[in-house]
């Protein structure tokens, strides 16, 4: 199998179960994995399609400013300069971009914040923290509609070969230096949304 197959097969499962859990409402999301270091190359899905279903037409190679490696009808997705900033900044291998009510809501409550901080749960090391004091913080950006500023203001939170960033009321992106750890990243991060938005309403329910 080819290094493209091997990345795309890879991509496609990730895109098979995230699609399950309904994490691709009205064709929102996008991911993306790398294929290839020099030059830097990445499958990232087709712009504006139904992510849960499969077709050979889902992802496409792109080089490392988005632009399609070879000529193509298809569209990159929309939101291509945001992987494209995570591959070119770390040596992460694979970036994920989801819509949730959990991290719309997350993104909503603590966006004046510019960031929600998590400690005292033991999904926290699956971000590779196994302090009991261990924190994760999640930075939140402001949704500029214009996809360049966008990804100018991702950038500045794009250090490390893996992490996530929130999106104000838009979605979250989630990389990692491979397609699991990317993926353990979005998991954690929805896990820890959702506990503390049940968590929040019950503590409101019950005073
Ligand atoms: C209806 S979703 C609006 C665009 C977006 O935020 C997204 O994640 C999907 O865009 P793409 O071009 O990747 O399909
Ligand atoms: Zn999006």
């Amino acid at each position: 199998m080819t290094m493209i197959n091997q990345r795309w097969e890879e991509l496609a499962d990730i895109k098979r179960v995230l699609a399950k859990r309904d994490w691709f409402p009205g064709t929102s999301g996008n991911l993306a994995i790398k294929v290839s270091d020099e030059p830097i190359e990445f499958l990232v899905t087709a712009s504006g399609k139904d992510k849960t279903k499969e077709t050979d037409e889902d992802f496409l190679l792109v080089d490392r400013e988005g632009k399609p490696v070879k000529d193509t009808h298809l569209k990159p997705s929309a939101e291509t300069l945001l992987h494209v900033e995570i591959f070119n900044k770390t040596k992460a291998g694979c970036s994920l971009h989801v819509h949730t009510v959990d991290n719309n809501i997350i993104s909503e409550l603590y966006g004046d914040k510019g960031k929600i901080t998590f400690r005292g749960q033991e999904i926290i090391k699956a971000y590779g923290l196994w302090d009991e004091d261990a924190e994760f913080t999640i930075p939140i950006i402001y949704n500029y509609a214009h996809i360049p500023t966008l990804a100018e203001s991702f950038s500045e939170f794009v250090k490390e070969d893996a992490g996530a960033v929130l999106i104000r009321n838009h979605g979250i992106t989630a990389w990692g230096r491979d397609a699991l750890e990317a993926k353990k990243y979005l998991e954690a991060s929805e896990f820890l949304f959702s506990y503390h938005l049940k968590l929040l309403t019950l503590k409101a329910v019950l005073v």
